[in-house]
């Protein structure tokens, strides 16, 4: 993974960790966006802790990002309830799962990242678990094999995964609650950045602020990313102040582009218009022709491409608007016309 890559990956890495963590709201006054996720949540939230019962499952459903984890975080907080982490591909047997299960206090809120990665016996113990608090371990094999109930403390459970839509019924129907993360507008984003650079005491002006927030991909992990590298080429080559010109300058040297697109955003509209004429093609046949797992192309890159109008999803496969031949600079054929309307 190149350095770019890595950068505008939404996914976490390295010292980025620590900044992150520095950088997370810990309350949900302080966080930004999702207007109605925050009013829904803070409605249950908050009969809960009047009722003095935990609170319904919660699941959130988004691209990688966009917070998810943050939001668990602030579910305990506010909850004044401790907060156990896992995530999915961690629990590949049920006694994984029966053995956080069976330490869980009163009260206590598990958030499981990636549930949809979860294997299949420990899926099957959570919805025993999330329904009746209890888990019913089995001891020995074949005929002999006995099944010994054990409770569960009452908890609450937060799932979160970027393909709700891979979550069996049975699993997605236990959820209370269903908070669905969107993208976040140019100006909620400007708002991180703003909340990000006085906590690492960057001095960013309101057009640079705007400039870093319209490449960001709608993702506030994105955006903080960004302002950190921005931050050094400001404090190199010029005086530390990111206004408009610098941070400009900066994303260019790192090749976000104005829409903040990304290498691989840009690869796979790339292919989709060389190697197939716009489409439609086949996600893995896509994925093959840029070199990734199809499933990357389909969480980290498509969702945003689509929301940007520069590609449809179809039954037929992939295809690529009239818009994304114009940002590619390209002519579009003529059979092309805005986002094809496949409904
Ligand atoms: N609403 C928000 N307001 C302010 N900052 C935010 C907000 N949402 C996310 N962030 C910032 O973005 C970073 C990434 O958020 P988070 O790790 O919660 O994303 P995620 O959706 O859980 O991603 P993943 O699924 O990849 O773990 C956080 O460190 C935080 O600083």
């Amino acid at each position: 993974m190149g350095f770019e890559r890595e950068m505008l990956s939404p996914a976490a890495g390295g010292d980025d960790l620590q900044v992150e963590a520095a950088l997370r709201p810990k309350r949900l006054s302080e966080f930004i966006g999702q207007a109605r996720v925050r009013e829904q949540l803070s409605l249950v939230l908050e009969s809960a802790l009047r009722r003095q019962r935990p609170p319904d499952h919660v699941l959130m459903s988004g691209s990688p990002g966009l917070g998810k984890t943050t939001l668990a975080m602030i579910i305990a907080a506010e909850l004044n309830a401790p907060l156990r982490v896992t995530s999915g591909p961690a629990l590949e047997r049920a006694g994984d799962l029966a053995a956080i299960l069976s330490t869980l206090t009163e009260g206590e809120v598990l958030f499981i990242d990636e549930i949809h990665r979860m294997a299949r016996p420990a899926e099957e113990m959570l919805y025993l678990a999330m329904e009746d608090f209890r888990v019913d371990i089995v001891v020995g094999k074949g005929p002999g094999a006995t099944a010994i109930p054990l409770d569960v403390a009452p908890f609450t459970l937060v799932g979160a995964t970027t393909r709700a839509g891979l979550l069996p019924a049975p699993l997605r129907d236990r959820f209370g609650f269903t908070a669905h993360m969107d993208f976040y507008e140019v100006a909620e984003l400007e708002q991180v950045l703003q909340r990000s650079a006085g906590l690492l005491g960057v001095t960013l002006p309101a057009d640079g602020a705007l400039e870093i927030a319209r490449r960001s991909r709608g993702t506030p992990r994105i955006a903080n990313r960004l302002l950190r590298r921005v931050r050094d080429f400001a404090d190199v080559r010029a005086d530390g102040v990111i206004n408009r010109e610098i941070a400009s300058a900066a994303l260019n040297l790192y090749e976000v582009d104005a829409e903040g697109l990304d290498r691989l955003d840009r690869a796979v509209l790339g292919a989709l218009l060389k190697n197939f004429g716009g489409g439609p093609v086949g996600l893995s046949t896509l994925a093959v022709a840029v070199g990734e797992e199809p499933e990357t192309v389909e969480v980290v890159a498509e969702p945003f491409l689509v929301r940007q109008g520069l590609l449809a999803r179809t039954p037929r496969g992939r295809v690529a608007t009239a818009a994304a031949w114009i940002h590619l600079g390209m002519t579009p054929p003529p059979d092309v016309f805005g986002a094809p309307d496949f409904t």
